[in-house]
């Protein structure tokens, strides 16, 4: 080394950067999706991180697309008005006034909060619904199967305005990001019947996936990723493996929309899809840039 070189720390930087080179050349001009979950927004700073990652992203010529939840959020509010949450397979039983603060929350309070974040950032970002220039049509979902809270006994339940994404038009998406302009987009669908549908966030963040071809889907929460039933990291996963943990109960709750959708983007087209800890700082930079992966990933198998 001779006396004019960097200190080591200052090295390790420039290392860092160069690790990264690889990844860059390999995604500039790729569309990202990123999944932003209720659960992962709750700490300031990692929210700061969190936007901090997504403009350098765009920054670097990577097309990202931000798709965020609120479920804990729109819990909250609900639970002010003095209404009771219900959940049946990780989805929020819907009623008429459920919807309109679901939307509240979701279109107006969080979607709002992400573009300012953004904004701070140093990036540029405007935030939409599925509803938006036709962005998300949506059907209403037939009911499940669940066990009445009271009695214990199963019966059909009908999960009222909750919708799954039956159409999606790429062109307001496209519109904003070639402006340079990082869409966020809130799990909200207008349905054909004109009524408003509530979306499971992860549901929404694949549905607009496939439609972009994206080269990746990422799903921030609030886990490690996908736990074995001995609590071990279940590292890389298969649509076959999933539904092998999803009938021996390994996976449960919000698990089970979000490893749904993971299938139903890599079977798409969608290259993969990794399920992320939103707890760890620049969890989705480690994950892009580094030879460490993190998280699980799901891939076509
Ligand atoms: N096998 C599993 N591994 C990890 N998490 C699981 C598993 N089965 C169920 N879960 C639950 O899924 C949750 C993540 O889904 P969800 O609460 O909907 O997150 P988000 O709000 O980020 O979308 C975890 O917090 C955990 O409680
Ligand atoms: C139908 C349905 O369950 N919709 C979700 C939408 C928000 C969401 O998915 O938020 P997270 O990603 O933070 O869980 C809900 O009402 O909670």
């Amino acid at each position: 080394m001779t006396d004019n070189a960097p200190p080591p720390a200052m090295l390790a930087k420039a290392e860092t950067l160069v690790e990264a080179l690889p990844y860059l050349q390999r995604y500039a001009g790729a569309t990202f999706v990123v999944k932003y979950g209720g659960h992962a927004m709750g700490d300031p700073e990692l929210a700061r991180d969190f936007a901090e990652d997504v403009v350098l992203l765009k920054a670097v010529g990577i097309n990202p697309v931000v798709v965020h939840g609120g479920g804990p959020q729109i819990g909250s509010m609900l639970k002010r008005l003095g209404v009771e949450s219900r959940f049946v397979d990780g989805l929020r039983v819907t009623d008429a006034e459920t919807a309109e603060v679901a939307e509240m929350v979701l279109a107006g309070k969080i979607n709002k909060e992400i573009v300012g974040w953004i904004g701070a950032a140093g990036g540029r970002a405007v935030g939409i619904s599925g509803k938006d220039a036709g962005l998300v049509v949506a059907e209403k979902i037939g009911g499940k199967r669940a066990p009445n809270p009271d009695s214990g006994i199963e019966r059909h339940v009908d999960l009222g305005f909750v919708g799954e994404p039956v159409r999606v038009d790429r062109k307001i998406i496209d519109t904003l990001s070639s402006a340079g302009i990082i869409p966020v987009i809130a799990p909200v669908g207008l349905g054909v019947d004109g009524h408003t549908y509530n979306i499971n966030a992860d549901t929404m963040a694949g549905a607009i996936a496939a439609a972009l071809g994206a080269s990746r889907l990422f799903l921030l929460t609030d886990v490690a990723g996908v736990l074995g039933k001995d609590g071990a990291l279940l590292t890389d996963l298969t649509p076959a493996d999933i539904g092998r943990l999803r009938e021996d109960g390994t996976i449960s709750g919000g698990m089970i929309p979000k490893l749904d959708t993971c299938v139903t983007a890599v079977e798409a087209g969608v290259d993969a899809a990794v399920i992320l800890d939103g707890r760890v700082p620049h969890a989705m930079l480690l994950e892009i840039f580094t030879r460490r992966g993190a998280g699980t990933l799901v891939g076509r198998g």
